[in-house]
């Protein structure tokens, strides 16, 4: 993001301070809407650098804005000043609005105020709070007024590691410049913020889409343009005949699920590899969908004619699922590894050796800590899988509220669809059943893995907005239409 800055300051005819003052005008935009009482108590925290200075320069419009009752703390526990700050305290010093220098917490103890500033410290962190500033923090926190951050709750890295003992701003919203940091799409950043809003700042959006970067939000336009549409004269050959590995006695639910996402995200066919016990259950509720009974004789012959092949979703551990396992293995062709499938891989570390290039992991973070090894945070996890992911040549969906699609490249690519109310079992059996239909179509396996866990999300997104919880059958359900409309 600073060198996105820096290329505004560079190739447009926009200079560092100016673009302080729209980052601070488009704070101000969205701040007017979330408060709108004119005479509430403002206290605004400002730093020393340019987060500070945005802090400031809030102050001056705010004040133009006629909110009545401000009043801004410059935060001196050390020398250095940007030259945005100096700029922005002359500015603010010609306007009758009191400012009072902090030179250490104490000073702040008798903070009164309805919603708090934050604009202490930013982007620019280099270290964790400690001293003053986390004595500082502290009080702030335990105040009872609203705290809005400028860009980035003070304390809060916007990449790397999040620490256990989090000891920055806890902020009720964080108004942030032009993209999401990469530390807000991790679960540990509930410690930091309730929300985020984003607001655009004038930034060169085609540069910032041309930077090299590992990482990549995820996009309704990315996904218009990888999707394929049905062609004319087309037939179910067209599109591919996928084989869901699923299901057993208890949890036959498992097989049914991934079969009919698979079948709604427009596999030409589908075929359930389950127990015998199961054909019942199966043909009364998708008649559309094909059985191929499982039982230990059956030949690696038999899953020739699959393009492609998913395993685990209500497996069940026994043995001869680990063997049928591994005939399909042999096979190969890149298949899709989920639930079951995973705690096989987890304790046959040899199979996962073997696993052929390009398949697909789904695993949550139980199944991906038992896979890879226990971790202490999502940095690190993520880490590994970016690592794991170029190694063995796969593509590792990682899932959580942000799922993360970790390319064979080094790639992550950040999911935003998705919500709590589909958080609820089965969830997971749909998502592998997409990816399966897409595979079957012939898209690639990065492809796959991308359109499904977007179109999973946004499935759920869509059925939530008059929903207060989703169940698994009907995002199955919903993919037709999310995919129809998502083409346009
Ligand atoms: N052109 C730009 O660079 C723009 C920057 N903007 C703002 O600038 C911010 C980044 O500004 P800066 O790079 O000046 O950085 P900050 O304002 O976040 O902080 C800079 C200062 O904090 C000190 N510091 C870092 N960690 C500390 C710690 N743990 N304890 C005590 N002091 C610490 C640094 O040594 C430095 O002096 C963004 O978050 C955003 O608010 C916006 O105004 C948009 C334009
Ligand atoms: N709070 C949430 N926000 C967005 N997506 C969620 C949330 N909770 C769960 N999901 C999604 O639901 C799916 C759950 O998968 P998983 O845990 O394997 O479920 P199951 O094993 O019950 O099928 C994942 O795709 C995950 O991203």
């Amino acid at each position: 993001m600073q060198e996105a800055d820096n290329y505004v300051i560079i190739n447009q005819p926009i200079s560092s301070i100016n673009l302080m003052e729209n980052a601070s005008k488009a704070f101000c935009k969205l701040f007017k809407k979330e408060v709108l009482d004119k005479e509430a108590q403002l206290s605004i925290l400002c730093g020393q650098g340019n987060n500070g200075g945005d802090g400031l320069a809030i102050a001056r419009l705010l004040h133009n804005d006629k909110y009545k009752n401000i009043s801004v703390y410059v935060i001196k526990f050390a020398d250095s000043q940007s030259e945005g700050n100096k700029q922005n305290v002359k500015r603010l010093l010609k306007l009758k609005v009191p400012v009072t220098i902090v030179q250490n917490a104490v000073k702040l103890k008798e903070l009164k105020a309805d919603i708090i500033i934050d604009a202490m410290l930013g982007s620019g962190l280099n270290k964790p709070l400690k001293d003053d500033y986390a004595d500082l923090v502290a009080l702030v926190n335990a105040s009872k007024a609203r705290i809005i951050s400028v860009d980035v709750p003070t304390g809060f890295a916007t990449e790397g590691e999040i620490p256990e003992n989090y000891n920055g701003i806890k902020a009720d919203l964080v108004i942030s410049f032009q993209r999401p940091k990469i530390n807000f799409f991790f679960p540990e950043s509930v410690e930091a913020f309730y929300r985020y809003k984003i607001v655009d700042i004038g930034l060169d959006e085609n540069f910032i889409q041309g930077l090299t970067s590992n990482w990549k939000l995820l996009k309704n336009a990315d996904i218009k343009a990888l999707i394929k549409p049905r062609a004319n004269f087309s037939h179910k050959g067209t599109y591919g005949h996928a084989l869901l590995v699923a299901g057993n006695t208890t949890t036959m639910g498992a097989a049914i699920l991934v079969a009919s996402a698979c079948l709604n995200a427009g596999a030409g066919l589908t075929t359930v590899c389950l127990p015998q016990s199961g054909l019942i259950a199966l043909n009364t509720t998708l008649p559309e969908v094909m059985a191929l009974p499982r039982n230990e004789h059956l030949a690696i012959e038999d899953f020739d004619k699959f393009n492609v092949i998913a395993i685990g979703p209500g497996l069940g551990l026994e043995p001869e699922n680990e063997e049928l396992f591994e005939k399909i293995i042999n096979l190969n062709k890149p298949i899709i590894v989920d639930a079951d499938g995973l705690t096989i891989l987890s304790k046959r570390k040899d199979l996962l050796d073997k696993l052929p290039a390009e398949s697909i992991l789904t695993p949550h973070v139980k199944e991906f800590d038992r896979l890879f090894g226990e971790h202490k945070n999502w940095w690190g996890r993520i880490k590994t899988a970016q690592k794991e992911a170029k190694e063995r040549d796969l593509i590792i969906v990682l899932k959580n509220q942000y799922t993360f699609i970790c390319l064979p490249t080094g790639e992550v690519r950040i999911n935003p669809t998705g919500n709590p109310a589909i958080a609820s079992g089965g969830m997971g059996d749909v998502l592998t059943g997409i990816i399966t239909a897409f595979m079957a179509q012939g898209y690639s396996s990065e492809d796959a893995a991308t359109l499904a866990v977007y179109i999973h999300g946004k499935a759920g997104d869509k059925l939530a907005e008059n929903k207060f919880v989703v169940s698994a059958h009907q995002v199955a359900l919903q993919i037709p239409k999310t995919m129809k409309d998502s083409l346009s």
